[in-house]
C-alpha cells in the first residue's frame, strides 16, 4: 500500500487549541486528485525541532511513506523551525518546490515571501513543507503537485496516479 505522512506542525494545534484543519485539508486534497490505492499516516505535533526530526525520520523509514507533506512552521517566528528540520533529515533539497509555491502565493499575499517553505529528498522519501494557513494548503500543493509523482519516480518510490480531470501531472518521455 502507498502510504504518505501529513505532519501539522503547531503548538497550538497539537495543543487542541485549533482544530486540525490545515492537515485535513491535505488528505482531502489528495483523496480528490490520486487514484492508486493509498493510506495517510497522520500526526499533530508541537513546533519542537528533535520531535520533528525524529516524526520525519519515523514516516519515512519506518512507516516507508513516499511523500511527506507538513504544515505550518515555516515563517520567521521563534519557534519556526520546519525548514530545519527538514533540513537535517534530507541528504538532498529540491528548493524548485519553495520557490514556485512563494510565487504561487504571492498572487494571494504579499506576506508569502515570509514563508521559507522548502522540499527535500531523504533516501526513497519527497519531504515537502507548506505554510500553516489553512488557505494557503490548495494553493500551495496545486502548483507543485504535477511534478510530485515524476520526482517520486526518480527517487525510486511508487507509480502514483491521479485523476487527469482534477489533476494533471507531468512525466517527461523518455
Ligand atoms: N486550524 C486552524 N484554524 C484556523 N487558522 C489556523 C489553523 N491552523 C493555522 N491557522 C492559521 O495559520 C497561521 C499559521 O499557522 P502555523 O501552524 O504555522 O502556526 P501557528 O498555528 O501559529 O502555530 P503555533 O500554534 O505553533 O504558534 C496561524 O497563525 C493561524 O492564523
Ligand atoms: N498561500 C499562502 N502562503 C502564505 C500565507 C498565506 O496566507 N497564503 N501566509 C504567509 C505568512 S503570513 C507566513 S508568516 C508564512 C509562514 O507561515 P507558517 O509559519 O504557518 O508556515 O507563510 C506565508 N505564506
Amino acid at each position: 500500500m502507498i502510504k504518505i505522512g501529513i505532519i501539522n506542525v503547531s503548538d497550538r494545534a497539537s495543543a487542541g487549541v485549533y482544530e486540525d484543519i490545515p492537515g485535513k485539508a491535505v488528505v482531502s486534497l489528495l483523496t480528490e486528485w490520486l487514484t492508486c490505492s493509498w493510506e495517510p499516516v497522520y500526526r499533530v505535533i508541537p513546533d519542537e525541532q528533535d520531535q520533528l526530526e525524529a516524526t520525519m525520520i519515523e514516516l519515512a523509514d519506518a512507516e516507508g511513506c513516499c511523500l511527506v507533506v507538513t504544515t505550518g512552521g515555516t515563517g520567521p517566528a521563534l519557534r519556526d523551525v520546519t525548514p530545519e528540520a527538514t533540513k537535517a533529515v534530507c541528504q538532498k533539497m529540491m528548493p524548485g518546490f519553495g520557490e514556485l509555491m512563494r510565487q504561487e502565493s504571492l498572487k494571494y499575499v504579499p506576506t508569502a515571501i515570509l514563508s521559507r517553505q522548502t522540499a527535500g529528498i531523504r533516501n526513497q522519501t519527497l519531504i515537502l513543507n507548506l505554510p500553516g494557513k489553512p488557505t494557503a494548503i490548495g494553493q500551495c500543493l496545486s502548483v507543485v503537485f504535477p511534478a510530485i509523482p515524476y520526482c517520486i519516480d526518480l527517487i525510486g518510490g511508487p507509480f502514483l496516479t491521479t485523476d487527469v480531470e482534477k489533476m494533471k501531472v507531468f512525466r517527461p518521455k523518455s
